[in-house]
């Protein structure tokens, strides 16, 4: 399996069952998507901004609940093998991606495994080991790693806008790498005192070779 990044913004998302796994989902997709949730019961966790329809299909109404929500993307997380299988077919049949929380392992390339995410601002880690007590460990050290990692990325996207069509590829880049390397730039990230615009220019003059 090799991570590939999809752009769901604005797409519909639909999950069966409300539990604890498809609560999981509705909280992950509703990131983006406008997520529809069917289930006869709903858990106590989390459904980010998801839409709650109570309803418990059976196996024969799965393809018409898909083909009225026109979904990109389909979670089967029933505790019902029938149901969950039902919901494989229907959104195979429909070139459909879809995910089943109740199958690990090799999958067909429209069954997407869900990676645990690490995000901050425009910087998101999908992390996958096939062991999900190792996953989370390996996760909580990352989340340390790209804390204000989401800020840089935004300084640097407005610092390659400013220094494209004024400096030469190569020195650009030499600038750029500098920044990211810095360490003086990523302690004063998220600080709220020190200004890490102000950093980042005195490197990228220092960089440059010009007064800032
Ligand atoms: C990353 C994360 C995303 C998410 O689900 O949102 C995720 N599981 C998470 C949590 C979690 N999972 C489980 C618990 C125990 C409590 C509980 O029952 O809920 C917890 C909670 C916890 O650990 O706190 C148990 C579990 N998980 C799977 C099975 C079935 C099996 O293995 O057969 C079993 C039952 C095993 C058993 O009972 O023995 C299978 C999958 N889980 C995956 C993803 C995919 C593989 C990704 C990978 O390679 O890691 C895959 C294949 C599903 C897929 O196809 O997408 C998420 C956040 C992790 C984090 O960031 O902390
Ligand atoms: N991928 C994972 O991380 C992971 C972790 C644990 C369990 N699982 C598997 O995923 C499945 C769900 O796990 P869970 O812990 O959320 O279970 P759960 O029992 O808490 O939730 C199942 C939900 O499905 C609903 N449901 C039942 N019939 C339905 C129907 N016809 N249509 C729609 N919804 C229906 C139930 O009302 C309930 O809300 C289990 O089968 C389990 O094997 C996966």
């Amino acid at each position: 399996m090799l991570p590939l990044l999809h752009d769901l913004a604005g797409e519909s998302v639909l999950v069966f069952g409300g539990g604890r796994v498809g609560a999981r989902r509705a909280r992950t997709f509703a990131v983006e998507s406008d997520v529809v949730v069917v289930s006869p019961t709903f858990s106590e966790h989390g459904f980010g901004d998801a839409r709650r329809v109570r309803a418990a299909p059976s196996p024969d109404a799965v393809a018409e609940w898909v083909d009225r929500v026109d979904p990109v993307l389909v979670v089967a997380a029933t505790d019902d093998t029938a149901v969950n299988a039902t919901v494989e077919r229907v959104a195979a049949e429909r070139g459909l991606l879809y995910n089943r929380a109740d199958r690990a392992g090799a999958r067909d390339p429209c069954h997407v495994a869900i990676p645990s995410m690490v995000r901050d601002g425009d910087v998101v880690v999908g992390l996958s080991t096939g062991v999900p007590a190792l996953t989370k460990v390996l996760r909580q050290r990352i989340e340390a790693d790209v804390d204000g990692a989401g800020e840089l990325a935004a300084l640097t996207a407005e610092l390659r806008r400013e220094l494209r069509d004024v400096h030469p590829p190569e020195r650009r880049r030499a600038a750029l790498r500098a920044v990211v390397r810095s360490d003086r730039v990523w302690k004063a990230l998220g600080d709220g005192v020190a200004n890490p615009r102000q950093i980042v220019d005195e490197i990228v003059s220092e960089e440059l070779g010009e007064s800032p």
